[in-house]
Formats: structure tokens, C-alpha cells, sequence
């Protein structure tokens, strides 16, 4: 059973059809990627998802039954992407009224920050206020203010940004370690590299509607191009076009070559054998996320420099 169903739902604006007619459904224990370009609508999905807008129309299924905002929001955490602290108040306090807002028992609340402080090296901050924080800081404190209470579903909208490099790696594997012990997780981002090495699913939105919905495998499979770069042994003997695949570009001694329609791999690499040509490595070139968003956004084919695909 799937932990949030969304279906044929609607949030027209004045002048703006924000979420117009999206229907997704998202399995316990995914990390679930909402892509789309600047004003899609994927906020407005979100907030719809957290009780904060009530949808025009469609239904939201949360967890078997329909999303009731005032019961399951302590269920879900949400990080915005305008993070929301109050600058002023310190850090200890703060996190301990938010932790009970979500419904959590001052003991409880206090365990579980003092276990999160440790892991995230942020002991000594307690007395401290927000505005006496880092960007960056601010952003691992929001962190844990989302996830505290153990939420079956959180929302994480661009949480790395602003982070270094350790941070951001110790925010994944956080994200990494909640879907392990079953939180299912959206994950909202332009960064597509990190939609890449997080996501499971993924959903491209873009004008408020949906236009790609799959797997990173599946989407990348769909989108494959029978692109293959071929790394020769020798220089000098580079293969030309021919009736099994074209040649699409040349570095050193590595080909990028296309597969024509109905041939297989067994074929391309027979016809270079039979050309006495030998074959040091041989590996067929996805498109990466970002590129297929490029092109679905815009329409535009895919763009891609030979000369630069260096794997
Ligand atoms: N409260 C509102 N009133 C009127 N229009 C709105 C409102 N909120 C969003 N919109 C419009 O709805 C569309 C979708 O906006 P939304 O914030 O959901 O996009 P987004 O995908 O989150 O964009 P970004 O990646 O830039 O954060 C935009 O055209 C926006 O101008």
C-alpha cells in the first residue's frame, strides 16, 4: 500500500493553474525526487501534501486513508525551502516547543535532541540563538527540527543548499538512514546530480502538470540514445562509419559511436574484431537526469558535447 496517493489533484491561482491535474503515488521507504523548473508547481503539490493549501480539487491519500491535516501532520516533516526558526530564540528551547508541537513528551522531546546534537556535533550550541548561527548551521538545525519526531513522511525541499561538502554528506546519509528504517521521503531539488545518487523514483513536473514519472533507472533507459564509447587499444586505427553503428565523436583513442536501428552489441563489437581493431573497455552512455530534464522542460534535443563525456 502506497504511504501518500495523489490523485487528479487541482490548486488554480487568479491568474496561474499551479497544480493542474497531478495524480502520484509514493511507497513507503522511497526517496521520491519532485523535480521541475522554477514555478512548476511543486511547491504548491507540497504544500497541498501538508495541510497548508486545500486542494481545489482531487484527493490525497495518506498512510490508507484520506489525509486529515489536523491528525497527520504530526506524522510529516517538512523543511521549506524558506527555513522557518525563530532567529531569536535559543537553539535548546527552540528545538524542544517544536518538538512538542509535533506531538512529542518533554522527556522524549529532550532524549531525542540530546542523541541528535551528539550525532550532528551540535552539543555546545544549546544556549545559543539561531541569528548566532551559520547558514549553513541553521540548516542542519532545521534538519533535525524536521525529522525529531520520527516522521513516516518527510519533506525535504533543497535541504543541502548552503551546506560544505562534510555537511551535505552527513544530511544524505541521515536521509539515507531514514528511509532504511522506514520513513519515506520527498525530496525537492534542481540539483539533479543529487537526485542521481539519492532518489529511487522521480516525478518532473513542469506547468503544473506531470511529465515524466519512473524510476532513475527506468527514466534514464527511456531516454537512452544507443550511445557507447568504445576505448580502442591502439591509436590509429579508428573505425568509420558503417553499416552497424555511426561514429558520433573521437578523444584519444576512445569512440563515441550510435548503434543503428535493430543492430545489437554483439554486432558492433564482431565488426570491430573483424577489422582486427581491439577493445580495451566498452560502455554504453545513459543521458544523465539532467540533460533528459533539459530536454522535456524545454523541449530542446538533447544537447550532449561528445568530446566532454569523459566515462
Ligand atoms: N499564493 C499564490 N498566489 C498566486 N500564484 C501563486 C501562489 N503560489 C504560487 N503561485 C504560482 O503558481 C505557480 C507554481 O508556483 P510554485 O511555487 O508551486 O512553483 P515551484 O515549482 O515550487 O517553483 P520554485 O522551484 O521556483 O520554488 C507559479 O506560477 C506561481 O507564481
Amino acid at each position: 500500500m502506497p504511504l501518500l496517493e495523489v490523485k487528479n489533484l487541482k490548486k488554480y491561482f487568479a491568474t496561474q493553474k499551479a497544480v493542474d491535474d497531478i495524480s502520484l503515488s509514493i511507497e513507503p521507504g522511497q526517496i521520491f525526487g519532485l523535480l521541475g523548473p522554477n514555478g512548476a508547481g511543486k511547491t504548491t503539490l507540497i504544500r497541498m501534501i501538508t495541510g497548508i493549501f486545500y486542494p481545489d480539487s482531487g484527493s490525497i491519500i495518506f498512510d490508507g486513508k484520506p489525509f486529515d491535516p489536523a491528525n497527520d501532520i504530526a506524522k510529516i516533516g517538512y523543511m521549506p525551502e524558506e527555513r522557518g526558526l525563530y532567529k531569536k530564540m535559543k537553539i535548546g528551547e527552540q528545538t524542544l516547543y517544536l518538538a512538542q508541537l509535533k506531538g512529542l513528551g518533554k522527556k522524549e522531546a529532550t532524549e531525542k535532541i540530546k542523541q541528535w546534537f551528539a550525532r550532528f556535533e551540535m552539543e555546545s550550541w544549546w544556549n545559543k540563538k539561531v541569528e548566532d548561527l551559520s547558514k549553513g548551521m541553521q540548516q542542519k538545525l532545521q534538519f533535525v527540527t524536521t525529522v525529531l519526531h520520527s516522521p513516516k513522511l518527510v519533506i525535504l525541499d533543497e535541504p543541502f543548499s548552503g551546506l560544505d561538502p562534510v555537511n551535505s554528506n552527513l544530511i544524505k546519509d541521515e536521509i539515507f538512514n531514514l528511509a532504511k528504517n522506514g520513513s519515506t521521503i520527498i525530496f525537492s531539488t534542481h540539483r539533479m546530480e543529487q537526485v542521481e545518487e539519492i532518489c529511487d523514483h522521480i516525478v518532473l513536473v513542469n506547468r503544473g502538470q506531470k511529465i515524466l514519472d519512473g524510476t532513475v533507472g527506468q527514466v534514464k533507459q527511456d531516454f537512452k540514445e544507443d550511445l557507447y564509447k568504445i576505448t580502442l587499444t591502439e591509436k590509429g586505427v579508428l573505425p568509420e562509419d558503417n553499416e552497424v553503428f555511426s561514429i558520433k565523436g573521437t578523444r584519444g583513442n576512445s569512440i563515441i559511436v550510435q548503434k543503428r536501428d535493430g543492430r545489437n552489441n554483439n554486432e558492433i563489437l564482431q565488426y570491430l574484431l573483424s577489422k582486427g581493431i581491439l577493445i580495451e573497455s566498452f560502455n554504453e552512455i545513459l543521458p544523465s537526469l539532467n540533460e533528459i530534464f533539459i530536454r522535456q522542460v524545454e523541449g530542446t534535443p538533447l544537447a550532449r558535447r561528445f568530446q566532454e563525456i569523459d566515462n
